[in-house]
Parts: C-alpha cells; structure tokens; sequence
C-alpha cells in the first residue's frame, strides 16, 4: 500500500520516513515541502543519504490521491487545516498530527492556539487517534487527528485508573518534561543551545495548548474531570517526555488495585509496558521506540498516587502513533513495521 508525507523535512515527517522505510506493507509514494520542494529527500535529509532517490514535491491534493491510499500530514498547526478539505474530497485516508483536528469545543483552538480554526464539519469529523483507546472508531476512520506528544504519555498514565473509577477527578496535577525535538526544527531563543544546554526551564504555564486535549479526552472517559494542574518544562536532551502525573485515590483503593487496572488494560498491548508498583522508567529506556512505560506508587500518607509514564516524543508521541494508527485503518497488523528496541544507552 502506497502512503505520502507531506512535511517530510520536519522532524516528524523524517522520523515517519525511517520508520515507513522499514514497514512491510506500506511503502511511501511521494513526499512533500514548502521551502525544499525541487530538492531530493536525501539531499534535504543527510541522515537519508543514498537511501532514498525520492524527490520532493510541492503540495497537489490530486496526485496525493492518485498516488496513494493514506497521507500523513507533519505540519505546523495552522497549515494542515487548509489542506484537510481539498484532500477530504477524494478517496485517501488522512492522519494529520498537528493539534488542528483535536479540539471539538468550539472557541478553544483559538483560545489556545491564538490562530483561526479549522472548518467545524472536518473536526467533528477526525477521530482521535489515541491508538490503545480509540481503535474502534480509529478502524472505521477516514480521518485521524493525532494526538500531541504531552497528552498521549499523560492519557496513557491515567486511563486505566480512569476506567477502573479508582481516582478523583477534582484534583489531577501532571508535571511533564520534555526533549527539545518536541518543538520541531525550527530554532527559538528557547530552543538554542547556548540557552537549553545545561538548563531547565518552564514554559507556557498554565497556557499550554494541549491543556484542552487533555481535559477534553479525561472529560471523554468521565464527564466529572474538573480542570487539571499542566506544566512543561524544556529538558537539555534531544528527545523524550515524562509526564509524572499526582492524583488522589478514591477512599480505600488499594495499591493492588491499581495495579490490576493498569495490567487488565495494558496486559495485552504491544506498546505499552509496565514496570509495576514502585519501578520508575526513565525517558533513555524509550528512545528511539513507539513504546509508553508506565510506573506507579501510591503514598499512603497522602492519599496519593504518583504515575510516571515516559514516551519517545517523535515516536510514540507522533510518528510511531500515526504508524498505528495507520495500520490499524488499512486493516494490517497494529504492530506491523513498529517492531524495534529502544535505543541504549
Ligand atoms: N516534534 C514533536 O515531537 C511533535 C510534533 N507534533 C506535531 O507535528 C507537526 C509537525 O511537527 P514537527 O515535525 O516538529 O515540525 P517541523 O517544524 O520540524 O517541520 C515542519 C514541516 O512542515 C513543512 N511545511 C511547512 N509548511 C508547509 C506547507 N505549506 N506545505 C508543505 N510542507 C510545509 C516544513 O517544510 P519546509 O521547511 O519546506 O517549510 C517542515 O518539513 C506539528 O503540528 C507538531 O505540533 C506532534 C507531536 C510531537
Ligand atoms: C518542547 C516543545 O516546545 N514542545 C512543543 C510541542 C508542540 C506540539 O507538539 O504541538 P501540537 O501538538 O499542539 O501540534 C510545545 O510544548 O509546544
């Protein structure tokens, strides 16, 4: 099955094209630039050099279409909105991985985009492209929104205690960390290495974008979520996230409990591994690979459980997702092409 990224000298774009080189049935067709086009991959690309003869190509909906049967959008938030209705219109299936399809609520793209949103009809429209959650309705979709790096490790690390009614859903705080890709390629003062390296620092607070998402996918699960406690911080290191999450447990539940939550959900799923009550993963033990590992400890003293779950940013967080999602869409094995150890150390 032939597929097409379009921003492809992105670095979600790139990291989709090392990982669809290495898938079995789907194989990319075209790929796709603004600045670049003209220019072939593997000279944009240098990590790609000689792998690849693929020339890239200014946007064309049509031949998108013609050429392939899924298109993976890696684009700035803003962009893949205008070219969601042109696309949506032929007969291609479409995971955008921007933010511009995940907020149903009217007003709050804007309000925390601060951009002009996409048209209501196409984001009523996209699923939400949470793999282990939502692959029921992801297997019948034509279009995907994938989720932001953020809220997949920090959904991941709460669901099963969702599900399972074990927390309170008034008092949520998720601390989360992450590696510089997380902010794409284009540099920022933020972002420059005289300013990042040797350096934490917060951002955004109480301001994030994925605030929202994650409000709006808990409220999803249970109507009763009061807004969460979000902050992020930048961490000198290329890629990685760690969302450790404090929630307060309902009177009574036990650490066996939620330990049973998270192995009744999680005990079958390819991509995400348990390290059990009181073994804590660490973001170099995902690197590279579309695995989430989650950890746990609840303190009895508070009440409290403390949840780690770490991702790659560029993989689970994005590329390998929207992988998943695609096979699970194109009807293939889930993990077809996303089997592969974290790089270490
Ligand atoms: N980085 C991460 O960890 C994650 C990113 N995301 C989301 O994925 C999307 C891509 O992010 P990321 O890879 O970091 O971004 P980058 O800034 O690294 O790359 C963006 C890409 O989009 C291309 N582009 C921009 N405008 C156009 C256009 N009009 N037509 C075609 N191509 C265009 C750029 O090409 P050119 O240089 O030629 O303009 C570039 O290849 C974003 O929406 C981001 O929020 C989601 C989860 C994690
Ligand atoms: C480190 C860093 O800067 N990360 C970015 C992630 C942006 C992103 O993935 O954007 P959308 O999901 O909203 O499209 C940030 O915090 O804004």
């Amino acid at each position: 099955m032939n597929v097409s990224v379009v921003g492809a000298t992105g670095y979600s774009g790139m990291e989709l094209i090392r990982l669809l080189a290495n898938h079995p049935s789907l194989s990319i067709s075209g790929v796709y630039s603004s600045s670049t086009a003209g220019s072939r991959l593997d000279a944009e690309n240098r990590q790609l050099h000689g792998l690849s003869e693929l020339v890239l190509k200014k946007f064309d909906a049509e031949q998108i279409a013609h050429t392939s049967e899924l298109v993976f959008l890696a684009l700035p938030s803003g962009i893949a909105k205008n070219l969601v209705p042109e696309l949506y219109e032929k007969d291609v299936k479409i995971i955008d991985l921007s933010g511009d399809l995940r907020l149903k609520e009217p007003g709050e793209y804007e309000k925390w985009y601060k951009k002009p949103a996409a048209k209501p009809e196409y984001v009523q429209e996209a699923v939400y492209g949470l793999s282990e959650w939502n692959r029921k309705e992801i297997e019948k979709a034509k279009l995907v929104a994938n989720p932001g790096c953020y809220p997949t490790a920090t959904l991941l690390g709460l669901a099963p205690l969702i599900a399972q009614g074990l927390i309170e859903t008034d008092d949520v705080i998720i601390d989360a960390k992450s590696g510089i890709s997380g902010a794409g390629k284009k540099t920022s003062e933020a972002a420059h290495y005289a300013q990042a390296n040797e350096n934490l620092s917060i951002y955004k607070v109480h301001q994030h974008q994925h605030i929202p998402e994650i409000e709006q996918q808990l409220r999803h699960w249970d109507s009763s979520f009061k807004p969460v406690m979000f902050t992020t911080h930048l961490v000198p290191m290329t890629r990685g996230i760690m969302a450790t999450i404090h929630a307060k447990v309902k009177k009574g539940v036990t650490s066996q409990e939620l330990a049973d939550a998270f192995e009744l959900k999680y005990g079958e799923e390819a991509f995400v591994r348990l390290r059990g009550e009181n073994e804590f993963p660490s973001t170099k033990e995902v690197y590279g690979s579309n695995y989430c590992d989650i950890g746990f400890r609840l303190d009895e003293r508070t009440n409290r459980v403390t949840v780690v779950s770490v991702i790659d940013n560029l993989v689970k967080g994005a590329a390998g997702q929207a992988v998943h999602n695609a096979n699970i869409m194109m009807g293939l094995d889930e993990t077809a092409g996303l089997h592969f150890a974290p790089m270490f150390p």
